[in-house]
């Protein structure tokens, strides 16, 4: 089954268009979602959940279409973190937990206070005096204990401390050993999306310029640091990408087309990113 079928989904605002976004995500996978700053990645998350109207397009999450009547009880299997966590100043995690039980039919308690003895979140302290990291870890012990199906989670770990935030992506680990939970994350930190995604997307300035599985990239394409001459030997159409440098250029090349005697640079999904992100900007 699939967990997000998503066709030609648009939205504009004033200088800035989500522009026919198409992916389909499979139940059981991890999805990564990067981009710059206003790329749109919040946009896409609203309108996956039909937080805010679009122009155009279809989204089907767990199978129901966001738009059906059918979707109210869909929003019962999906757990949101988004980017600043918004729950009343005065609310603790206790009283959130109280309040959470009324929304959710199938929220488990025992199971609420096992993240927020895992994540170190005092009971009854009010919300106004958490810091951000603490907002976040709340949001998310909340969106966990629900028994959603699908997560989605914007910038959710950013403003955890590294611990904590390798603490959370083994939580979102295990919530995906199950096939029927899916996970998307949005990130800036792409070391944290290389350590746990199944599925990269990228999106650049309202446009998806990749979804693509993650090891299917980072078998796909590698760094070469290159000559001039070495440059020029090398067919275009496997080039995907060339930063020009002091002592030569490095070029993000398909791995099958590069030349035996060239030599490969240790290559993370961080570096593809970047040059695919640079290429982009450079086109435009
Ligand atoms: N309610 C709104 N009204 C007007 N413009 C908006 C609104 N929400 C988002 N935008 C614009 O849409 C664009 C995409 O914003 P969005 O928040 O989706 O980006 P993002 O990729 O999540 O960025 P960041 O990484 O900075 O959080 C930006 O240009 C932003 O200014």
């Amino acid at each position: 089954m699939n967990a997000i079928e998503c066709r030609d989904l648009t939205k504009s605002y004033q200088g800035f268009t989500l522009d026919h976004i198409t992916f389909t995500l499979p139940a059981g996978c991890i999805l990564g979602l990067v981009g710059e700053n206003g790329a749109g990645k919040s946009t896409t998350l609203k309108l996956l959940m039909n937080a805010t109207s679009r122009e155009d397009g279809q989204v089907s999450l767990l199978g129901t279409d966001n738009q059906s009547p059918d979707f109210l009880q869909t929003k019962q299997d999906i757990g949101v973190v988004l980017d600043e966590a918004c729950l009343p100043e005065v609310i603790t995690p206790l009283e959130l937990g109280k309040l959470m039980s009324l929304t959710y039919t199938r929220w488990d308690q025992p199971l609420y206070e096992s993240y927020l003895t895992r994540f170190d979140i005092p009971r009854t302290k009010q919300f106004k005096d958490f810091s951000r990291g603490m907002k976040m870890k709340l949001a998310i012990a909340a969106a966990l204990s629900h028994g959603a199906k699908l997560l989605l989670l914007d910038e959710a770990t950013s403003g955890l401390d590294p611990m904590v935030r390798d603490e959370v992506l083994d939580v979102f680990n295990e919530f995906t050993r199950d096939e029927t939970h899916t996970v998307v994350l949005s990130s800036h930190i792409v070391s944290d999306l290389e350590k746990i995604c199944d599925y990269i997307a990228f999106l650049h300035k309202g446009k998806l310029i990749l979804f693509e599985e993650k090891d299917q990239l980072l078998e796909e394409y590698a760094i070469v640091k290159l000559s001039p001459a070495q440059l020029a030997e090398l067919d275009r159409s496997a080039v995907a990408g060339v930063k020009q440098g002091p002592y030569g250029a490095e070029a993000l090349v398909k791995r099958n087309q590069i030349p035996a005697a060239f030599v490969t640079e240790h290559t993370t999904l961080e570096d593809i990113i970047l040059f695919l992100a640079k290429t982009q900007t450079e086109m435009q």
